[in-house]
């Protein structure tokens, strides 16, 4: 599928709060790019089922939220963000970014988002653990997989201007 692709789809992945969305969006906006937010996807798609009261959120249809997907992605230019990464078919992407974000940094975005107890807790071992790390060194090739640091604002422009230089050098590879 990726010879099809004139220019790239890449994943943007991490713990809630490591700072996806907003990379996304600056990323979305330089390269007129599309950004996937796989979460409201799967809400305006319904692919949302019964709530899980432990975690305090709904369950998610995988394999309805992929047929959905499916199409949007086959042209390119697409730069999805979400939580996870193991589900997506491999052949989507070119390049995977795991964001990261130092424990007490990441503890104090997700208080001030509101989350408090197992919620709270468990997105910050997921971090410790370096579990969406792992998810996507084994989900994809090592060569597609980059952890970027995203602790402060100078870090954030500098993952930016990372990602869209790797766009352009992949779009030159590509022609
Ligand atoms: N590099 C950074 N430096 C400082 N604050 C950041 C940085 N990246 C993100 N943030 C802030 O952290 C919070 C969580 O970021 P967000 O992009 O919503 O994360 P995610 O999409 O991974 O859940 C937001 O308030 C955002 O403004």
């Amino acid at each position: 599928m990726s010879k099809l692709r004139q220019i790239p789809n890449l994943l943007i992945t991490g713990t809630p709060g490591v700072g996806k969305s907003t990379i996304c969006c600056r990323l979305a906006e330089r390269n007129n790019f599309t950004w996937r937010e796989v979460s409201k996807i799967a809400e305006e798609h319904n692919c949302l089922e019964e709530y899980d009261p432990e975690y305090k959120c709904p369950f998610l249809n995988e394999d309805k939220l992929l047929d959905i997907m499916e199409g949007m992605m086959a042209k390119g230019g697409n730069i999805v963000d979400y939580h996870g990464c193991e589900f997506f078919p491999e052949r989507w992407f070119d390049g995977v970014f795991v964001i990261r974000t130092n424990n007490t940094t990441l503890y104090d975005r997700l208080r001030a988002r509101g989350y408090t107890g197992k919620k709270l807790e468990d997105n910050i071992q997921c971090e410790i653990f370096e579990t969406l790390l792992e998810e996507a060194q084994s989900s994809y090739k090592p060569e597609i997989v980059k952890e970027l640091q995203n602790d402060t604002e100078d870090q954030l422009e500098e993952n930016v201007n990372t990602i869209c230089e790797w766009i352009e050098r992949w779009k030159e590879e590509h022609l």
